[in-house]
């Protein structure tokens, strides 16, 4: 008898080794990244997923609060080759279901032919391979968690200063639908005050602001279902500038007339490689998506492209002031071939425009 078990969607049931109890399900997911744990465990974009790591041993540098993303672990449970103590006991704190001594080849070979898919998790003394199976039918589809923003967006709007008591030159608008904090970081480290706002913020709520950009956040699930983000981007582009990074470019393709697809099981991982279209220059990118932009529509273009399948990691409009990123750019984890992404939004604020002249000069 196990005590821990994985119930997919193509009806297998595999066992495990029970490391941190209890019941739920997801979307089975798996990331190819061999650093990074503790940022992937606690990247709100994973929000009602089952992490799959195939790295073999998961855990080996401890637990580290200063590489957190946000406050809590957002996969629904985490599964391993091998997982540590330390981080077993991390994952039972925040009550997430861990299993390890899983064939996690066969896992990820199976979401790899057929696609990330729904499953079901039991881990305990007295769990059946019946559990595992009643939470794979109580697991809804990732399109169907039609307001899975809530779930991790900011309940009020807050603000993070570049410096405290004075107000910046640069006032982003960052539109929370699960922002990685060390998004916000980069900003605020470029001199940035951010206005990290509800993912369902307003139209009014915005423009009280006044913002020098208007930034869409990385987050969970369907970009479709991120309406009030997509009307922002709608009602702003033009008269401020606009960026995004991963669910925030789908969300900007969107709202600028482009259409997104559902990946058969995505990109997770460390070493994505993504080729420039201009300068033809190809660098290492971190990732976590499962959808992509399909088509940019007719005020985007595709700058920027994942070299393993030609998907679209980089749009464009350069009058529009428009400029997003599919893959996550501030690298936390990951190879830092691409912080300027940040550097280029705030150029295209007023501020940024005046301090490359005076640079020029
Ligand atoms: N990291 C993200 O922002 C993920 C975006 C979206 N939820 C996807 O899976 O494609």
């Amino acid at each position: 008898m196990s005590d821990a078990y994985i119930a997919l969607a193509d009806g297998r049931v595999l066992e495990g080794r029970g490391r941190a109890p209890g019941r739920t399900r997801g979307e089975l997911v798996f990331t190819t990244a061999y650093t990074g744990y503790e940022e992937s465990l606690t990247d709100p974009s994973y929000e009602e997923q089952v992490l799959t790591f195939s790295y073999p041993l998961i855990g080996n540098y401890g637990v580290r609060t200063e590489r957190m993303e946000s406050e809590r672990v957002h996969p629904t449970a985490a599964i391993a080759r091998e997982l540590t103590d330390e981080v077993v006991e991390w994952l039972a704190d925040e009550g997430v279901p861990a299993i390890d001594h899983v064939d996690t080849r066969e896992l990820v070979t199976s979401v790899r032919e057929e696609g990330a898919m729904r499953c079901g998790i039991a881990v305990g003394d007295d769990v059946t391979p019946e559990d595992a199976r009643e939470e794979l039918e109580a697991c809804e589809g990732m399109s169907d968690h039609v307001d899975i923003g809530k779930q991790v967006s900011v309940d009020r709007a807050r603000v993070v200063r570049a410096e405290s008591g004075s107000e910046s030159d640069t006032q982003v608008a960052l539109v929370d639908c699960g922002v990685k904090g060390s998004i916000v970081d980069s900003l605020v480290e470029r001199g940035a005050d951010v206005h990290v706002l509800p993912y369902d913020a307003s139209i009014e709520d915005v423009a009280s602001l006044d913002p020098d950009v208007l930034f869409v956040s990385n987050g969970p699930g369907d970009p479709a279902n991120f309406e009030a983000a997509r009307a922002l981007v709608e009602y702003f582009v033009g008269d401020v500038p606009v960026a995004g990074i991963c669910l925030g470019q789908q969300i900007v393709a969107r709202a600028l007339g482009g259409d997104t697809e559902k990946m058969t099981f995505g990109h997770r991982g460390v070493n994505q490689p993504v080729r420039d279209l201009e300068s033809g220059q190809v660098v290492m990118t971190t990732q976590n998506h499962g959808y992509s932009v399909a088509e940019p529509g007719p005020k985007l273009t595709v700058t920027q492209v994942n070299v393993n399948d030609d998907t679209a990691e980089g749009l464009e409009n350069e009058e529009l002031d428009v400029l997003t990123r599919q893959y996550h750019p501030e690298a936390n984890p990951g190879p830092e071939d691409t912080l300027g992404f940040f550097d280029d939004v705030l150029a295209m604020t007023d501020a940024g425009a005046r301090r490359t002249v005076v640079a020029d000069d």
